[in-house]
């Protein structure tokens, strides 16, 4: 089985893929900020396998990819200690093996590298990458596989974190899409701003990609928040949850 590890700024998200049947399962997240990281490493993780009845022996490859750089160590001591073999880390040197082109290699995410690897091999058409994690990002790639431009803006999350710690009186609320987007309340009020506002700035980068570059794509969403935003159904093409995952398998893949 292929392990794959994708550590994002919010979340390090474990899961399996298992190649006879194309499937990936048992998803799991543990939290990528904070002290708990090493006990929930040595702790959580084990326990879930165990539970699962998962013998870390079963595990024949791992992908890592990483947008925090400082857990990278942590994350590959334990892959040594727990499954006994070293993970292939994504980096630019991952790249000119592959199909689809970034004009700036280093700069890049490796999480958004892997999300153009799996849409470009799954359409081959020219699509909209809209990833809902701790920043909402936009990756626009063409119908040959080059990246022609990437947005970013804070994720949703993080959009009403920042009013809670930077407001006196604005508490933090749930992220629920309300009926109405006239606030009747400061939570009410909060929710119709963020996720209203939200499904517009979305709709209107979709809307402005597609003016600019004169052609429309293939819009696919990912990230833990992707189907926040309802409204949005429409808008998109298709929600690929795995999205990252099946681009860190593949450019693995490519690389072994
Ligand atoms: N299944 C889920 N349901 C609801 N929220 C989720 C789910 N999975 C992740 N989240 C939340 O979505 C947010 C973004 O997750 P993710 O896309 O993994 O972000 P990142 O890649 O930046 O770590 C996180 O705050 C996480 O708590
Ligand atoms: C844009 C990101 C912060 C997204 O991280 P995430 O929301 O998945 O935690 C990450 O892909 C990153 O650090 N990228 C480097 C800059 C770039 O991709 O242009
Ligand atoms: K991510």
């Amino acid at each position: 089985m292929f392990l794959a590890i994708d550590a994002g700024n919010s979340n390090v998200v474990f899961a399996l893929y298992h190649e006879k049947d194309k499937k990936w399962t048992n998803h799991f997240r543990i939290e990528t900020k904070g002290p708990k990281l090493h006990s929930q490493l040595s702790k959580k993780v084990p326990l879930y396998f165990l539970e699962h009845g998962i013998s870390p022996t079963s595990i024949s490859e791992i992908g890592f990819s990483s947008v925090v750089p400082e857990i990278n160590n942590s994350i590959i001591e334990f892959c040594q200690n727990y499954f006994g073999t070293n993970p292939y880390v994504i980096s630019p040197k991952s790249y000119p093996k592959l199909p689809v082109k970034s004009l700036r290699p280093t700069e890049i995410g490796s999480d958004l590298m892997c999300n153009v690897m799996a849409a470009y091999s799954k359409y081959q058409k020219s699509v909209i990458i809209v990833d809902f994690g701790t920043a909402l990002t936009f990756t626009v790639v063409d119908q040959t596989g080059k990246i022609k431009g990437i947005n970013i803006v804070p994720g949703l999350r993080t959009a009403i974190n920042s009013l809670f710690n930077n407001t006196a009186k604005l508490p933090a609320v749930e992220l629920k899409m309300p009926e109405s987007a006239l606030g009747q309340s400061t939570v009410h009020a909060i929710q119709a701003g963020i996720l209203y506002g939200y499904t517009g700035l979305v709709k209107g980068m979709i809307e402005t990609i597609e003016k600019e570059t004169q052609q429309s794509y293939q819009v696919i969403a990912t990230g833990g928040l992707s189907s926040v935003l309802t409204p949005l159904t429409e808008v998109f093409n298709e929600i690929d949850r795995n999205l990252t995952l099946e681009g860190l398998r593949l450019i693995t893949k490519a690389n072994s």
